[in-house]
C-alpha cells in the first residue's frame, strides 16, 4: 500500500504544489448568484469540482460550511469528496478534530477508514488535548495510507498566545507539536504522511521546521494577507515541503469554471516561483 506521503509527493510532482480549499461562504454563494441553501451548496461544489478536480493536487473542503446545512449539507460533502477522488485529487478534509484518545478513535474511523462514507485522504487535527491523544488517527492513517495535518502555528492572530507559550522544558507549545510530528515521520521516504499546519501569515517563526520530513500546509494566502513571496520568510530551508493553500482567493474567481481554473493556475504559478526561488 502506498503511504499518504508518497501519494502526496506524486500528486505534487504531477499537478504542482497547490491546495485549493472549498469554503462555500454565504457571501460567495451570493456572489455566484446561488441561494444560501443545500441546492446552492451543491451547485457551488459541483462547479468547483468540475473546474479544478482534475488538475489540482489537493482539494480541502472546509466541513463547517457543509455542516451549516445539517445532514443534507453533509450529504453534499460526501458526494463532493467522492467526485474529487474520482478525478484524482487528494482530498484533505478540514475538520480540525481533537479529543481524548478513545473519541479520536471514532473520528479516525469516520474519516480515515476506507469503509466510511466520509473517507478522505487526510484530515486536519487540533493538538490541544496533546499530540499523543491523536494517536488513533495516526495509526488508522498509517494502516490505510492516509494522512493527518496537525495545527502548529496557525494563520490567525489569536493563535500565538497559546502556540508560542513556553513550557517547562523551554520549548514552545508549537515546537513540541513540531518535534512530535517530526518523530512520527522519521525515516519515511520520499515524504512522511504526517503534516503540520503553519500559516502563511505568521512571518519569521523562530521555530525549527527543518526536520519535519512531512508536508507543511500553508493556509492564509490571499484573503488573509499571506503572499507566495512571504513563504520564504516563514519556512526558510523547509520551503520544498510547503503545500500552499488558497480558498477565497481562488473561489472568488467563480462561478465561471474558466475563471476558477485561471485563478488556480495563477496561484500555482506564483507558488512555484516562490518555492523554487534560490537565496
Ligand atoms: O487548517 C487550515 O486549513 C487552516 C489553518 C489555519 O491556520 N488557518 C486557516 O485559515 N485554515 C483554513 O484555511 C482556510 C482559509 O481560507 P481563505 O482565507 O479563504 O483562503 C479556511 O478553511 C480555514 O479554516
Amino acid at each position: 500500500m502506498e503511504t499518504f506521503g508518497a501519494r502526496l509527493h506524486r500528486a505534487v510532482a504531477d499537478r504542482g504544489p497547490l491546495c485549493v480549499g472549498i469554503d462555500p461562504h454565504p457571501g460567495l454563494l451570493a456572489d455566484w448568484g446561488l441561494p444560501d441553501d443545500v441546492d446552492g451548496l451543491d451547485r457551488f461544489c459541483r462547479t468547483v469540482v468540475e473546474a479544478i478536480g482534475d488538475r489540482v493536487a489537493v482539494v480541502k473542503p472546509q466541513s463547517a460550511f457543509f455542516e451549516r446545512f445539517g445532514s443534507r449539507g453533509v450529504g453534499v460533502l460526501e458526494s463532493t469528496i467522492r467526485q474529487l477522488r474520482d478525478l484524482g485529487a487528494l482530498v484533505l478534509l478540514d475538520v480540525k478534530r481533537g479529543d481524548i484518545g478513545s473519541t479520536v478513535a471514532a473520528y479516525a474511523s469516520a474519516y480515515l477508514d476506507p469503509s466510511s462514507p466520509m473517507y478522505v485522504d487526510a484530515v486536519t487535527a487540533s493538538p490541544y488535548l496533546g499530540v499523543g491523544s491523536l494517536a488513533p488517527m495516526f495509526s488508522t492513517a498509517a494502516e490505510h495510507g492516509g494522512g493527518v495535518f496537525v495545527l502548529a502555528l496557525t494563520s490567525n492572530p489569536e493563535g500565538a498566545s497559546v502556540q508560542r507559550a513556553v513550557g517547562a522544558d523551554g520549548r514552545t507549545v508549537a515546537q513540541t507539536v513540531i518535534d512530535e510530528i517530526s518523530q512520527l515521520n522519521r525515516g519515511a521516504e520520499p515524504l512522511g504522511s504526517f503534516g503540520l499546519v503553519v500559516g502563511a501569515t505568521v512571518g519569521e517563526t523562530g521555530h525549527d521546521l527543518g526536520s519535519v520530513n512531512g508536508p507543511l500546509l500553508a493556509p492564509g494566502l490571499g484573503a488573509q494577507g499571506g503572499t507566495p513571496a512571504g513563504l520564504r520568510t516563514v519556512f526558510g530551508a523547509a520551503l520544498p515541503s510547503v503545500l500552499p493553500s488558497y480558498s477565497r482567493e481562488v473561489l472568488g474567481a467563480g462561478p465561471d469554471p474558466a475563471g476558477l481554473r485561471a485563478a488556480a493556475e495563477r496561484a500555482l504559478a506564483e507558488c512555484r516561483t516562490a518555492l523554487n526561488a534560490v537565496g
